[in-house]
Parts: structure tokens; sequence; C-alpha cells
């Protein structure tokens, strides 16, 4: 059955107590497609999450010259050969950020012209660092800095030092690290520029490197060097979303239930594991089970819930769904460092501001974050600006007050299949 648009977010009867199984990670994913395309034999991507994002990142390296089997649940690559089948290609980034800022340095390391776009908002979200970036390491790359561009690469990339302003993104630095070590050089990042935001994917990166055998320095703060050489091919097994867990955890806090979320690794660089600590801080009991990671709402629901006051800089892919809570909570709470979510999906602040205004919230955006104060919440549509997030804090928000009609609710594909149909069976 297709879902209506807008869709009317189920609302909570009672105390939700269930267990989920939740897709596989994008961040973990895309990385380990990219490295497995430049690793020196076939790789496994196991349990790997199958969503617009992830199927955009193996089309564009399939189009690269890879060979990428997504018919499973495990995925397998055979390496690009050199060169781009019939010398040109297109790649389609989507509103993918790991797709247009992950694959222009690996591009470079094939023979051939690839042209990149993607959807209409992406060519607003910030590229212009990686590009020059590329530049100074020996990639032909078109003129300008945002999509549409090209990059003619000849097989091989001197690579050395770069100076870059990650302050927009971690991932200009992710990026450069994902296929330094392939350059003749290596690569040499240094970041200038205010903090660099959502460093917990960075240390995913260098990580996912490291269990590949690539040698990477990051003794030194706002530097990283990677020192050339093979990535190793590798076997993967691809850990939950723990990002996409935000919605099904908050459905306990709302609810008053107990939402169980299986396998949750006891270490991990996934930014989603701040939810423990960010939902125990707003009155949630958040333990540690067999199956996983249990999370209970206090007795009342949404109605115990407390504001939070948190600076949200390296974990800003959390903030639609915690300010989703927050609006609903019982005192202010205070959103703060996560300036750089303007240039996510869409502008996150902007977002939030007015869709939770208009079904009555009290939000007052700053240019780095939000404060939400208490306020009675009523029907009406959230539009969520073609970004998954933003559709999560409507559900989340649609679980506590009915009538909230959520817009195009299918933009979850980009990282969760057929969202829609597994919210609401739990409801
Ligand atoms: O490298 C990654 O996989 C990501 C890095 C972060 O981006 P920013 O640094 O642009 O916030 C995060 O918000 C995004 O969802 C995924
Ligand atoms: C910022 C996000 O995605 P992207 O990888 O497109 O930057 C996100 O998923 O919250």
């Amino acid at each position: 059955m297709s879902t209506p648009d807008p869709w009317p977010a189920p609302t909570v009867a009672g105390a939700v107590t269930t267990t989920v199984a939740l897709p596989g990670s994008k961040s973990l994913t895309n990385r380990a497609l990219v490295l497995a395309a430049i690793a020196d034999g076939p790789s496994v991507v196991r349990r790997a999450l199958r969503s617009r994002d992830t199927l955009l990142m193996a089309q564009a390296l399939t189009a690269l010259g890879a060979v990428v089997d997504t018919s499973g649940d495990d995925w397998t690559v055979v390496p690009l050969d050199g060169s781009v089948p019939d010398g040109v290609a297109e790649v389609d980034c989507g509103l993918a950020g790991t797709v247009m800022r992950f694959v222009p340095p690996v591009a470079g390391l094939v023979a051939g012209r690839v042209t990149f776009d993607g959807d209409a908002h992406m060519r607003q979200r910030p590229v212009g660092e990686i590009l020059t970036a590329l530049r100074g390491l020996g990639v032909p790359v078109s003129d300008g800095n945002a999509l549409p561009f090209t990059i003619t690469g000849t097989g091989a990339v001197a690579g050395g030092t770069v100076v870059i302003d990650a302050s927009a993104s971690s991932q200009f630095v992710s990026a450069l690290l994902l296929a330094g070590a392939r350059y003749a050089g290596g690569v040499d990042i240094c970041h200038e520029g205010a903090p660099i935001p959502s460093l917990p994917h960075i240390e995913m990166t260098i990580a996912m490197l490291r269990d590949r055998g690539v040698v990477v320095d990051d003794s030194d703060t706002d530097r990283w060097r990677v020192a050339p050489g093979p990535v190793t091919a590798h076997d993967e097994a691809i850990e939950p979303d723990l990002s996409n867990a935000a919605p099904f955890l908050a459905l306990a806090a709302v609810s008053g239930g107990s939402v169980t979320v299986r396998d949750w690794p006891l270490s991990t660089t996934q930014a989603g594991d701040a939810l423990r600590d960010l939902l125990a801080r707003m009155g949630c009991r958040v333990e540690r089970v067999d199956d996983g990671l249990r999370v209970t709402g206090p007795v009342d629901g949404w109605r115990g819930l407390q504001g939070l006051q948190a600076d949200l800089h390296d974990v800003g892919e959390l903030a639609p769904a915690i300010a989703a809570l927050c609006a609903l909570a019982q005192t202010p709470s205070h959103l703060s460092g996560i300036a750089h979510i303007r240039g996510h999906e869409t502008d996150r602040l902007a977002a939030l501001a007015k869709e939770i205004g208009g079904l009555g919230g009290d939000v007052e955006e700053h240019p780095d974050g939000l404060t939400i104060r208490p306020a009675p919440l009523s029907a009406g549509v959230f539009h969520t600006y073609a970004d998954h997030r933003m559709a999560h804090a409507g559900v989340i928000i649609g679980a506590a007050v009915p009538g909230v009609l959520v817009e195009n609710v299918g933009t979850t594909s980009k990282t969760f299949p057929d969202f829609a149909a597994f919210w609401s069976g739990l409801l």
C-alpha cells in the first residue's frame, strides 16, 4: 500500500515496550565501500545498509570501474582496475554528503572523465574545500566550488601537503584520509579554521584505515598524515546505525515504555553512541542488556521529560531528534555548537525552528543552535525539506501529539528502508 503524503504520524496509545533490530550504519557502509574500491583485492561488506545513500555510493564506485554486488545482505566489492569504463562516467550524489565528498578523491586514481551532480539542494552543500585541496594534490578538477564539477583523472595522484578549513564538515578531512594512502606521496592534511564538527566521524575513518593496514599519524591536533601504501582487502561487519536509533529510543522516552536496540556495540566510533548520555540527561533510564541497549522513558512519558543543555558540535546529526524531544520536555533546553548543520540536507536550525514553531512550539533560533521552551503543541503539517532527520523529528512529535502530518516521510529512504511501515508497526 502506498504511503499518503503528508503522512499521519501515529500517536502512541500507551507505553511502547519492544525490541528492534535496526539496519546498518550509513557512515560505516559508505566508508567500507570506498575502502574496498581502492583495496588490494576483493572485500566483503556484511549486513550493508541498503538505502539511497549507500546504493548511490555503490553506483558511483561501479561507474568508476569497481564491481559491487549489492544483491544480498553481504555486499562484495572487486576494486577499481585503474580506468573508468568507456573513459567517461557520471556520478549522482543525490543528497549524500559521503558520496559528494568521498568519491572525488578516488576519481583522481582512475583514468577518465567523471562528472558529479546531485539533487537540487546538493548544489548548495559545501564541497569547495575538497576541490581546492585536490587541485593542490595534483588531481585535475574543473573550475568552480560546488556541484556540478568534473574530475579528469590520469590514474595516479601525486599527493603531498594540503591546508584546508574543515569547519563546515568533518567529511572534508575524512574524504582526503580515505584515498590518501593510494596517492604517490600519501597525504599530509592540516586544518586551519574554527573547530571541526563531528570529530567522531574522523575517528571512524582513521580506525577503518588502520584496520586495513594504512599508517595514519594523528598525534598532532588538526593534522593528519597518511603514509603511502596499499589498503588491504577487508571483511567488515557493519554495526546497526546508532544515529538512526534516535527516533526508536525517543519512542521509549515519549511513551514511557522501554525500547531495546539489538546489537548496540560495546565500543564504537559512531556519533549515535552519545544518545546514551543525552537521553539519560533528559530523564530516561539507559542500560545495557544481554541483547543490546535498553532505554526506558519517564513513568509519565513525554510529560516527565527534562529539557537539555548540550553542545552537540561532535554529534550534530542527532540534533533534529533531540530537538523534537526538547520540544516535548517540561523545562527549557538549549542546544549549541551546531552552526554547521545549516549545511546538512537542509538548513536544519531554520527548518526545526520553523516546523516546531508551526505546531505551536516556542523555539528561538541562534546562529549556532536553538533555545526551546515548553509550550503546548498541536496538530499540523510538519515539513521535511527532503531531510530524513527532519522526518524523524516529525514522527517523534507525532508520537506524542495527535494530528501531526509528516510531509514526504519517504525521504527517510536516504538512510533507512521502509521507515514509515517499520515505525507504524511499533505503535
Ligand atoms: O562522515 C560521515 O559519515 C558523516 C559525518 C558528519 O558530517 P558533518 O561533519 O558534515 O557534520 C555527519 O553529520 C554525517 O551524517 C555523516
Ligand atoms: C548530515 C547527514 O548526512 P550526509 O552524509 O549527507 O552529510 C546526516 O545523515 O545527518
